[in-house]
């Protein structure tokens, strides 16, 4: 047996090549099945290649960015989430504290831009998107949008690939992933640089994990993603990889598969120096209204499961409370 060193050396998240299952390759498909079910078991992280993202859509989107979060303040502010009524626009820096570990601690040290499909004003969530004047940063909004379609598209691509990974039929998720009333988020942010004579590691996003069934993150080559390996208590970074995705499970979907796919702690250390780092979340939670109960499949025989049936709705206003405070439906009219 080797020593808990060596374990710790040799723990990493793994990369699934996915190309072979987009081309409908069966064999392919059902290697692929088979890493992101086992991915999915342990480290409820790995890091998606070979897939359906164009990079220069990849690249159109991180430039647009970065040049949106180069605004002066008062004009991001301007478009401040507070302001939308449904959760959309602009969080400056410590709008949300993720950390779940330590009460005392202070709030992330990212900015944000948060986009979700485009509805009428009304239910949680719903409403229209806030875009800076086209002027102000010339194609960003299309920039974004394009983004947006084919993100969201490779989500329902690994909603399908995760029903495979279950045993499942292929279209179980279908109308989680892709209902037209589903609750997708698309946020981008960026992480100023600590300067080098600041003291200790600055935050970035405190450790969490995402409330919703699956991420995507696309980060830039810069890094400070850390994955918990809850065993040993250690951290470890998730080594950039040009334009892969970050694919990790969240407790929504830790709790449909009776905690067989594991919801993973993670954090954000900040980049030191001189270097920004921007990278975008994709956050798939189906639709208000959908039902989550343990997959009979995940339940074993003779056993109950874990967890009641749960209202995505519910859990997800839950966690918007905790993390954005109290008053987590608080709206600002001004
Ligand atoms: O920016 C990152 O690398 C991670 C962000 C994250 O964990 C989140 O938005 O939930
Ligand atoms: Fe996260």
């Amino acid at each position: 047996m080797g020593s808990i060193e060596d374990l710790i050396a040799n723990i990493t998240i793994p990369v699934i090549d996915i190309s072979g299952y987009l081309a409908d390759d069966p064999k392919a498909t059902a290697a692929c099945a088979s890493e992101l079910r086992s991915a999915c078991e342990n480290q409820g992280f790995l890091q998606v290649v070979g897939h359906s993202v164009q990079a220069a859509t990849q690249k159109n989107f991180l430039d647009a960015i970065a040049t949106f979060f180069t605004l002066p303040l008062e004009e991001k502010e301007r478009l401040r989430q507070s302001k939308s009524k449904c959760y959309r626009g602009y969080e400056r820096i410590g709008g949300q504290k993720l950390d779940e570990l330590d009460d005392e601690a202070t709030t992330d040290q990212k900015e944000g831009f948060s986009v979700r499909p485009e509805r009428p004003l009304g239910r949680f969530l719903a409403g229209p998107n806030q875009w800076p004047e086209e002027s102000a940063v010339p194609g960003f909004k299309e920039a974004y949008m394009d983004y947006f379609r084919e993100v969201h598209s490779l989500s329902t691509a690994m909603f399908q690939l995760i029903a495979l990974s279950l045993d499942l039929d292929r279209h179980f998720f279908d109308h989680f992933a892709s209902d037209s009333n589903g609750i997708c988020l698309c946020r981008s942010h960026h992480y100023p640089p600590t300067p080098p004579d600041a003291a200790g590691r600055t935050r970035g996003v405190g450790a969490h994990t995402d409330f919703g069934a699956m991420t995507l993150l696309l980060q830039d080559t810069v890094g400070g993603l850390e994955v918990l390996h809850k065993p040993t208590g250690t951290w470890h970074g998730v080594p950039p990889i040009e334009g892969a995705y970050v694919c990790n499970i969240g407790d929504l979907m830790q709790r449909w598969t009776n905690d067989r796919y594991r919801s993973t702690m993670h954090r954000v250390i900040s980049p030191l120096g001189h270097t920004d780092r921007y990278s975008c979340a994709f956050f798939n939670d189906g639709a208000l209204d959908m039902m989550i109960e343990p997959l009979p499949g995940c339940v074993p025989k003779g056993e109950n499961p874990k967890y009641e049936p749960l209202r995505v709705e519910d859990h997800i206003l839950k966690r918007y409370q905790q993390s954005y405070g109290a008053g987590g439906t608080r709206i600002e009219t001004a």
